[in-house]
C-alpha cells in the first residue's frame, strides 16, 4: 500500500437521533501514530470511532483506509479493529471463543485462531478465564477480552473507545501499554479516552467540543 495515512476522514459529518453530531471533520491517521480522541461526555467520540471503523454510514464526507474510500471497498474494514465500549462480545461464548470467531472471521485456520486467542487472552491477563462464558466474567475481564481480540487481529488501524474505563490501576497500565505497543508494529491506534494520563502517552491529542464536534485543536504530546 502507497506510504500515506493508514486512515483519514474528510469533510466528515455524522447525524445521530436527528442531530449533527461531527460536522465537517478532516483528520489523518498515520502509520505507528498514538492518538488521543478527548472530549466531554457527548462530544462524539463514540460516533467518530463507530464511523471510521465504517460500521456507521457519513452523513457527508468521506473515510479512506489507506488513501482509498471505505464505502468503496468495504473490504478494508478487515484491516481496522474497534473495541467498543460496550465491548460488543457474544455473552453465549466463551472468551476464547469470541476471540477465535473473530480471527476465523478473518481468515484464520482453526488452529492458528486458537494459538493467536490463547496468546492475546494471555498478554491480558484473562487466559485464566478463556473458558468461561462471557456473561460470567466482570466488566474489567470483558473489557479486557474485547481488546484481546482486536490485538490478536494485527489491524493496521486499532480504534478503542475508552479501553480502560473499567480497569483497576494495574490492568489500566497492562492495557495501555498493549495497545500503545501496536504502533511499535506500524499500525496506527486511535484512543477515545478521558483519562489524560493516556492521552499524555499519546503522540498527538484530538479534542470534540460539543455540539457539534469539529476539531478544535490537535496538539503533539510530551
Ligand atoms: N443512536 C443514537 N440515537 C440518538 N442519539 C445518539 C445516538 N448515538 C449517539 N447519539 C447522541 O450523539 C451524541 C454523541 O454521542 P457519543 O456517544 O458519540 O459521545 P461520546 O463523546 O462518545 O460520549 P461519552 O464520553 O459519554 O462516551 C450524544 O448527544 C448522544 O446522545
Amino acid at each position: 500500500m502507497a506510504p500515506g495515512p493508514a486512515l483519514a476522514c474528510r469533510a466528515l459529518s455524522c447525524r445521530a437521533g436527528g442531530r449533527t453530531i461531527i460536522e465537517d471533520l478532516t483528520l489523518e491517521f498515520w502509520p505507528g501514530e498514538r492518538v488521543a480522541l478527548m472530549g466531554p461526555s457527548g462530544s462524539g467520540k463514540t460516533t467518530l470511532l463507530t464511523t471510521l471503523a465504517g460500521l456507521l454510514p457519513p452523513a457527508a464526507g468521506r473515510v479512506l483506509a489507506g488513501g482509498v474510500p471505505l464505502d468503496e471497498r468495504p473490504d478494508l474494514r478487515a484491516g481496522l479493529a474497534l473495541v467498543l465500549q460496550s465491548y460488543g462480545l457474544l455473552s453465549l461464548l466463551t472468551a476464547a471463543e469470541n476471540v477465535e470467531v473473530a480471527l476465523r472471521a478473518a481468515g484464520r485456520t482453526p488452529r492458528e485462531a486458537m494459538r493467536l486467542a490463547a496468546g492475546a487472552l494471555d498478554r491480558l491477563r484473562v487466559a485464566r478465564f478463556a473458558e468461561l462464558l462471557v456473561e460470567e466474567l466482570s466488566g474489567g475481564q470483558q473489557q479486557r477480552v474485547a481488546v484481546a481480540r482486536a490485538l490478536a487481529l494485527r489491524p493496521r488501524v486499532l480504534l478503542a473507545d475508552e479501553p480502560t474505563a473499567e480497569q483497576d490501576a494495574g490492568h489500566r497500565a497492562l492495557v495501555l501499554d498493549e495497545l500503545l505497543a501496536v504502533a511499535d508494529g506500524g499500525a496506527a491506534l486511535v484512543i477515545a479516552t478521558h483519562d489524560p494520563e493516556a492521552a499524555g502517552r499519546c503522540d498527538r491529542v484530538i479534542e470534540l467540543r460539543t455540539p457539534a464536534a469539529t476539531a478544535r485543536r490537535a496538539r503533539r504530546g510530551p
